[in-house]
């Protein structure tokens, strides 16, 4: 069994250090030098596949051997191999729910410490204080299936911080989280920090969460390097690295990346919720009830609300997936065309150009062993198109979600951002009346956030309906979008953003 992991901070050094994953040309990080001394905390940045997961994977000492891809350079912690280390790091994954695998909270929280041979009667208090931390307000026999996406994170999160490690590396750790979710999570990692002094390697997209709290910012050059290196204050505010940052993807704080106005106009109704009351299991309660909304053509509604609400519950609903618990879910004539009046009723060849969906976690949905099969899949079973048409609808869209490079690669292997990019284009691709996002822009980075937004008001203004469950704030605002508010009773419509 593992030495009990003391909570000394650990130290990292790179040299020359680079990462190649099999079936790529293309190093996903490389000519990496850095030193981060113990109890350092710092903010690690880049584009969406810039190599930030990679590196991180690295330090936990998860890539692998040489045959699951090829290694460059050194990278050791506290001088020993990250592979010899393990118990001296806990990282939490970008996809929390590839991290979760016991049936009850309260053990998953304990499994890692247990793993840690941590005595028996330590393990039990620290997994109450490492839930309270985080804020998982619920049983410790509760089934961890059955949480919403930022339970899930939270519940993650909650497992490494009991192994109390000396390196805490975090992936996008506040990625599913409520605005008020995301500074309790923050706090909590630097409460933690603040008892056991470790090290911190966090990786995040939205800068601003952590810049006030971190040491450095180390910004990975999509090219191989780092960009930039240094205190927050310099490196996000002093202009000469601002600028490159900004072109880099960067969400420099204070800079949001210009996206067309939205025109939303008064369309067409095409599917009409009249005190519909949805749930997640057929025997299971109710999560909302008395819905009245009505999704027209050329609009956008934002659902939104704090973790577990009922936001997934409610779109998945009007998307046809879940079984309406009671009240009326009725598509009317422009979008049944034949189908009848029940979406939840329709063939999947019914709905997939009628109404679209990209769940929460992508990679539920992907069906095919390449980038270029999964964005053909879709148009291809929509209208019989040539080759032809077909290659013309989606090269576009994989151009401009920066997916072209990555056509021949499997799905499962893209990076966060680039897979929720990909489930977006094959939306994209199929082009539905209505189109329905779960947290479309999480993981990304500037540049691909506002091509992503670009898309969908082009969508918009071409009829379409875009629903999304979101917590992005400035995504609502640019779509113009309509608020559905869920606050785990019912949802009330306020006017667009
Ligand atoms: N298991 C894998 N097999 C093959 N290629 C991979 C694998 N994991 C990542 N890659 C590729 O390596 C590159 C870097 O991915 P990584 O996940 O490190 O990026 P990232 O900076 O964390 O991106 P994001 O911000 O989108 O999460 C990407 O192009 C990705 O497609
Ligand atoms: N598979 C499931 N089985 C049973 N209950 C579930 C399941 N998934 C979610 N729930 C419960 O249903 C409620 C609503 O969850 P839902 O996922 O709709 O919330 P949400 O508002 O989308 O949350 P988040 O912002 O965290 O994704 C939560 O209380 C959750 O615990």
């Amino acid at each position: 069994m593992t030495a009990v992991a003391e909570p000394v901070p650990a130290s990292i050094t790179a040299k020359g250090w680079g990462w190649r994953h099999p079936g790529r040309t293309r190093w996903a990080v490389r000519n990496i030098d850095l030193t981060i001394e113990p109890g350092q905390r710092v903010l690690l940045l880049g584009a969406s596949g810039a190599g930030k997961s990679t590196l991180l994977h690295g330090l936990a000492g998860v890539l692998g051997d040489q045959d699951e891809g090829e290694q460059a350079g050194e990278l050791t912690i506290d001088g020993v191999s990250p592979a010899d280390s393990r118990g001296r790091s806990g990282l939490v994954l970008q996809d929390p729910d590839s991290q979760l695998v016991l049936a009850r909270v309260g053990d998953e929280v304990a499994f890692g410490a247990e793993n840690l041979a941590v005595p028996r009667n330590e393990i039990w208090p620290r997994v109450r204080q490492s839930l309270d931390d985080v804020g998982l307000d619920v049983p410790l026999n509760s089934s961890t299936t059955a949480l919403s996406g930022g339970q899930k994170q939270r519940l993650a999160l909650a497992a490494v911080l009991a192994m109390q490690p000396g390196l805490l590396l975090l992936d996008e750790p506040t990625a599913n989280l409520d605005p008020a979710g995301v500074l309790e999570v923050r706090d909590a990692v630097l409460r933690v920090l603040n008892r056991t002094s470790a090290t911190l390697v966090v990786v995040e997209h939205r800068v601003e969460i952590w810049a006030d709290v971190v040491d450095r910012v180390v910004v990975l050059d999509s090219d191989g390097g780092i960009l930039a290196d240094g205190a927050p204050a310099t490196v996000l505010r002093h202009e000469s690295t601002r600028a490159r940052l900004i072109e880099a993807g960067v969400w420099v704080p204070g800079y949001r990346p210009e996206t067309p106005t939205v025109r939303t106009g008064s369309g067409t109704d095409l599917l009409q919720a009249s005190g519909l009351s949805v749930a997640r299991t057929k025997r299971g309660p109710a999560v909302l009830s008395g819905v009245d909304l009505t999704l027209r053509r050329q609009e956008a509604v934002s659902v939104l609300g704090p973790n577990g609400a009922g936001k997934s519950t409610l779109a998945l609903t009007l998307a046809g997936l879940l079984r309406p618990r009671g009240g009326g879910l009725t598509a009317l004539e422009p979008l049944a065309r034949g189908a009848g009046a029940t979406p939840y009723e329709w063939k999947s060849a019914d709905l997939v150009n009628r109404i679209g969906t990209v769940f929460q976690e992508p990679e539920h949905q992907f069906l095919t062993n390449t980038v270029r099969e999964e964005l053909e899949f879709g148009p291809r079973r929509v209208a019989r198109l040539t080759e032809e048409e077909v290659r013309r609808r989606i090269d576009p869209i994989a151009e401009r979600l920066r997916l072209t490079g990555l056509l021949k690669a499997n799905p499962f292997t893209l990076s966060g951002g680039e897979r929720r990019r990909l489930s977006v284009a094959t939306m994209l691709a199929t082009n539905p009346d209505i189109l329905i996002l779960d947290e479309p822009t999480f993981g990304q980075d500037a540049n691909t956030w506002a091509e992503l937004v670009t898309l969908l008001v082009e969508l918009i203004h071409g009829g379409t309906c875009v629903v999304s469950v979101t917590h992005d704030r400035e995504y609502t605002a640019a779509l113009g979008s309509r608020i559905a508010a869920v606050d785990g009773t019912s949802a009330t419509l306020e006017a667009a953003a």
